[in-house]
């Protein structure tokens, strides 16, 4: 359930009518439920009831805006971060370091150094290689680095090839038959606290089993390594619960999935760390924007060319990601239709053949489901500039990313003056 419903025949984002927000910020314009974000941190929360003090770590990279952050700050969450950026973005939303995992794949020496000094809860180690280098610059920091390792079970998340994670060939974490000895490598490394394991498979998952498969393959591995000899006190289980993204699509729930981990993870006597983005996020997002205008194209459904585009919302171009679109004024009416952006590339199309509200030049429209890896993953492609972002709570709201102009893009640029 979201915050973003008709009203009268006009879709608000909580109390606020969607045309409030288009004349006071202009389009495109991403805009945020706080109710929503809430709502979402609470029921996964609340699905975990029943695991020993639970950590909850918001994967940033789903949404890092500094509002949204702070909204799941308050809600005790921490953050999962994959960059010294989403670490500085999570210090700077108030999130206590301790609070703070740090994985990705490339993490680097600098990166590594940033970690330490802010003393973050723990690093999620993706390699052998990248265990010595964290070991060699906390001992020369003086600082001991919590770890935990991460586990590449060779496990189909199936979900789009682009965002499966935990499988042989991808280039996450280390494979299963390599951790016992991996593990036990890094654990005599001074500088490194070797304290657990970690596993992540991919994002927007529809199916719990391959998740439950993973997570047995972890508690089998938990029990080995604490047959060598190691003292396992943390397991972190990622992120990657999908939402539905059409109308009606059906996913597992929250309640579900806890389910699900208390049951596999019953013996496991460990505390248990978990980082979901989309799920908290997707649903508490929409991108607004206004058709241009539309377009006649043979025998076939008119184009409807809308000032938002691929390097706004890039999902669509990308993974061929289905968003609903809706008009923020509905006639009741439906077309078929073709729905693009004004890119220079064919790609830049958000649905072809779809039946969607009809829209006509000037109307507001909204893409759903655009507050995980929205706003985040855009680019200026075109020198488009970036969309800004709005927060609503109740009968208000703020802008809370401003608009950023192409001509200030431009303005970091610079001609030698040799040319
Ligand atoms: C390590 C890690 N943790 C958490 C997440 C969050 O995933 P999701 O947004 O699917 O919950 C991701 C992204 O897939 C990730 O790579
Ligand atoms: N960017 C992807 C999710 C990637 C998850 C990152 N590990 C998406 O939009 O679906």
């Amino acid at each position: 359930m979201d915050h973003f419903e008709l009203r009268d025949g006009i879709l608000h984002a909580e109390d606020v009518p969607l045309p409030a927000i288009a004349e006071a910020v202009g389009t495109p314009v991403y805009v945020y439920s706080r109710a929503t974000l809430v709502r979402h941190a609470r029921v996964f929360r609340e699905a975990l009831s029943a695991l020993d003090k639970p950590h909850v770590a918001f994967a940033v990279k789903a949404n890092p805006n500094l509002a949204v952050l702070s909204v799941l700050r308050q809600e005790g969450y921490g953050a999962d971060v994959v960059s010294g950026g989403e670490l500085t973005r999570a210090l700077a939303a108030g999130m206590a370091p301790a609070d703070v995992v740090f994985s990705g794949v490339g993490k680097t020496h600098d990166e590594l150094v940033q970690a330490l000094e802010a003393g973050i809860g723990q690093f999620n180690i993706e390699s052998e290689e990248e265990g010595y280098e964290l070991a060699a610059i906390a001992r020369r920091m003086g600082r001991q680095a919590a770890c935990a390792l991460r586990v590449n079970p060779d496990v189909d998340a199936r979900t789009h090839e682009k965002i499966s994670t935990g499988k042989r060939e991808n280039k996450f974490g280390v494979p299963l038959d390599r951790t016992g000895a991996v593990y036990a490598a890094l654990d005599r490394e001074e500088g490194l606290q070797m304290r657990g394991v970690a596993v992540h498979i991919g994002s927007q998952l529809g199916d719990l089993e391959p998740l439950e498969s993973a997570f047995s393959k972890l508690g089998a591995l938990i029990a080995e390594l604490r047959g060598q000899g190691h003292t396992i006190t943390h397991a972190d289980l990622g992120g990657g619960l999908g939402v539905p993204y059409k109308a009606g699509e059906s996913m597992p729930s929250p309640a579900q999935y806890g389910a699900m981990v208390a049951r596999v993870t019953r013996d496991w006597g460990v505390q248990l760390t978990f980082e979901p983005g989309r799920i908290i996020a997707g649903n508490a997002g929409i991108l607004l924007t206004r058709v241009i205008r539309t377009k006649r194209s043979g025998n076939g459904p008119p184009f409807v060319i809308v000032d938002a585009a691929m390097n706004d919302l890039a999902r669509p171009a990308m993974y061929g990601a289905w968003h609903d679109i809706e008009a923020v004024a509905p006639s009741g009416e439906k077309t078929m239709a073709h729905v693009v952006g004004p890119i220079c590339e064919t790609g830049d199309t958000f649905a072809m053949d779809r039946k969607t509200d009809t829209l006509s030049a000037g109307d507001l429209a909204v893409f759903r489901t655009a507050g995980a890896y929205g706003a985040t993953m855009a680019s200026s492609y075109n020198s488009r500039g970036f969309v800004p972002e709005v927060l609503v709570d109740g009968d208000r709201f703020a802008v809370v990313a401003d608009r950023i102009p192409a001509d200030t893009i431009m303005n970091v640029e610079r001609v030698p003056d040799w040319l």
